[in-house]
């Protein structure tokens, strides 16, 4: 199934379980029959009658009775329901394709383009839309159809802004960087990247919309603006009941009633409908994937997928094994970006994640949660958190793991935090989901956080906003938020990235301290292979979107048995004499879809020989003790590591 029919899936569930929801659906359902079927149950003509049977009251003849010129009130309803169905779908319908793709590309192309748009928008609804909507009546003249293209225009100013406001937003994702260097034109990228992607708050506003459409068509018509007299309309059934008031004022109520109805319907629909795309988009982000158990992965086993000789930890916490994430390209179908990743995590273990910007580190990380955004496809083997098998996990089951077992700390302490909440509130709020706490007692507990993380005087600190915070002050924060519910693994991706060098330190050192009175375990991924050498027991080198190297901390850095790995050691500032220029590993990380069957790391190797780009290379024990690296040569090589460069290779010589 492919992502959208699962989020399709997922909200169709969750709208069966909604029965307030459900039960407006209902409604509207029914109100769509009665306008569908009005030729065939309707009893009468809707246009004619007897003005001597006129202000006829209810009777088993006439059910809602007749009007002054003795037309049935039913019928006229029933026949109502479609005038006030089409124009709803006339006016939105002219919105959508308007405002749509206006939106697209003022959000997207912005300068002048956008400027413009966004001032002919804010100078059309700084006047009251019946307002706007009466003036160009009166110059294009009266008429059903005329008015609701009317209110189709200028709805189009509503759906324009909220397009282009999601799309600002969409354009900055990552996906939409991938298909435009990728050189997707514009209208594809709008079109097929963009828009699936923004539709859910449109489908909320697009329904919202019928129901003021309604009401617009009932109001214009009420005026004369809109049907005419004689019309079956419920506008006009309306003004045809104010004409005859004083005979009877019972011709007045089912129009009401049938507005009133069709109208909270609709709105309680799109209400709805909003409530369910919200809670999908708190647990995530919209359209996210959860990882998929792949039968069919090469090697893999009934249980736990394929061993990773050398590297494979006894009794793990955590326990990957084939990870692949995917994602679609323009022109090359899809594209691995992560391939065949094994790794493990021990318990109280601190696992370095380390890698070249682009070579998988956060992919990998964010499959682990489900949390790979669409059109993503991620499949393991397995993907084991104390036993307990995370693959094919359902969303809301693995929901309660993110935040609940697994915490996640990020790279940008301030950007991961809410502006509108104090930070106690957003702490709170992960207890409150997740432990069921009280107010009073998620209060308590975020200060004992706050005290543990090291934020001082924390009963005040609660209260205050994410500005008011240093970035090392919001990452102690985010930490308390990833521990709050004492995880047993804890996903810190760069987390001391965007920190000045000294808060580095003590963020590290709160991770260290942590680990030590929790217990728990700490996947960390960076770039940064001094922070590793400073706080991982083992590490796990990526290249490419695989892992090439995984072993302790200490062994691998002394000898690695990756030449990558090797390349990696010898560009540590720290590992270079003062007077030599800072080596670096020649040629460049190929992209996803240029990757050679063979090992990824070739072309950029001194030590490749034919038999590295014959055909896949494994994993395989390497370099003695628990490690294993992704090199044919991996026996063979004597590389060099820290140990023996640098500072300490000097010191030999002299
Ligand atoms: N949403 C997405 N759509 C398409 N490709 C993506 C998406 N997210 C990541 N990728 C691709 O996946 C690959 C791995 O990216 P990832 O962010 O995991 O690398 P990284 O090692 O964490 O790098 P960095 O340190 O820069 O974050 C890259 O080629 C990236 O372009």
């Amino acid at each position: 199934m492919s992502a959208p029919d699962r989020l399709r899936g997922r909200i169709g569930a969750r709208l069966l379980r909604s029965k307030a929801t459900l039960f407006w659906t209902g409604v509207v359902a029914l109100v769509v029959l009665a306008a569908a079927l009005a030729p065939l149950i309707a009893p009468y003509d809707p246009l004619k009658g007897d003005v001597r049977e006129g202000l006829l009251g209810p009777s088993a003849d006439h059910w809602l009775g007749t009007d002054k010129l003795g037309r049935d009130v039913l019928s006229r309803i029933l026949y109502g329901a479609r005038v006030a169905l089409a124009s709803g779908a006339e006016a939105v319908g002219i919105a959508a394709v308007i405002g749509i793709p206006l939106g697209l590309l003022s959000g997207y192309a912005g300068g002048w383009t956008d400027r413009i748009l966004m001032r002919i928008v804010e100078g059309a609804m700084s006047v009251p839309f019946l307002v706007l909507a009466i003036a160009l009546i009166s110059v294009l003249g009266p008429g059903l159809w005329k008015s609701m293209a009317v209110v189709g225009v200028v709805y189009a100013m509503t759906l324009l802004r909220l397009t282009r406001g999601e799309t600002l937003a969409a354009r900055e994702e990552l996906y939409v960087d991938g298909v435009r260097v990728a050189g997707a034109r514009a209208p594809r990228i709008l079109f097929r990247h963009i828009l699936p992607n923004i539709t859910p708050p449109l489908i909320v506003q697009v329904t919202l919309m019928i129901a003021g459409a309604i009401i617009a068509e009932a109001t214009l018509s009420f005026l004369g603006l809109g049907a005419q007299a004689g019309d079956a309309s419920w506008g006009s059934m309306l003004a045809d009941a104010q004409a005859s008031i004083r005979q009877s004022f019972f011709l007045a109520l089912p129009p009401g009633f049938a507005i009133l109805l069709t109208v909270l319907a609709f709105n309680q629909v799109g209400d709805g409908v909003r409530d369910l795309f919200a809670r999908e988009a708190k647990a995530g982000s919209l359209g996210v994937n959860p990882v998929h158990r792949d039968a069919e992965a090469p090697g893999t086993a009934p249980d736990a997928g394929p061993e990773i000789a050398g590297a494979a930890v006894p009794d793990p916490l955590l326990s990957v094994r084939d990870l692949t994430v995917s994602f679609p390209q323009p022109g090359a179908g899809r594209v691995d970006v992560v391939q065949h990743v094994s790794f493990d995590v021990g318990r109280g273990e601190v696992l370095g994640l380390v890698g070249e910007s682009g070579s998988g580190k956060s992919v990998t990380a964010m499959s682990l949660l489900g949390l790979v955004p669409d059109p993503g496809r991620v499949t393991a083997a397995a993907v084991r958190l104390d036993g307990r098998e995370l693959t094919g996990l359902a969303f809301d089951e693995l929901r309660t793991v993110r935040g609940g077992e697994i915490g996640v700390v990020f790279q940008e302490p301030i950007a991961s935090l809410n502006p509108a909440y104090t930070v106690g509130d957003q702490v709170a709020e992960v207890l409150r989901e997740h432990e069921g706490l009280t107010r009073a007692r998620a209060r308590a507990r975020v200060i004992e956080l706050f005290e543990q993380v090291g934020i001082p005087d924390p009963a005040a600190r609660i209260g205050a906003y994410p500005h008011q915070f240093s970035g090392g002050m919001a990452q102690r924060v985010m930490i308390a938020m990833a521990l709050a519910c004492r995880p047993r693994l804890l996903v810190a991706d760069e987390p001391t990235t965007a920190l000045d060098v000294t808060v580095q330190g003590q963020v590290l050192d709160l991770l260290l301290e942590l680990r030590a009175s929790i217990g728990t375990s700490i996947l960390l991924i960076t770039h940064d292979l001094g922070v590793v050498a400073d706080v991982a027991d083992r590490v796990a080198v990526m290249y490419a979107g695989q892992l090439v190297e995984c072993g302790p901390t200490e062994e691998v850095f002394r000898r690695p048995s990756h030449p990558y790995t090797e390349g990696l050691l010898a560009s540590l500032p720290r590992n270079v004499r003062r007077t030599g220029r800072l080596p670096s590993i020649p040629g460049v990380v190929p992209p996803p879809d240029a990757w050679p069957e063979g090992c990824h790391f070739a072309d950029r190797c001194a030590h490749a020989r034919p038999e590295c780009t014959a055909g896949p290379v494994e994993l395989t024990a390497a370099g003695g003790g628990a490690r294993a690296a992704r090199c044919v040569r991996a026996g063979e090589l004597t590389l060099t590591g820290v140990g023996e460069t640098g500072a300490e290779q000097i010191a030999k010589k002299a």
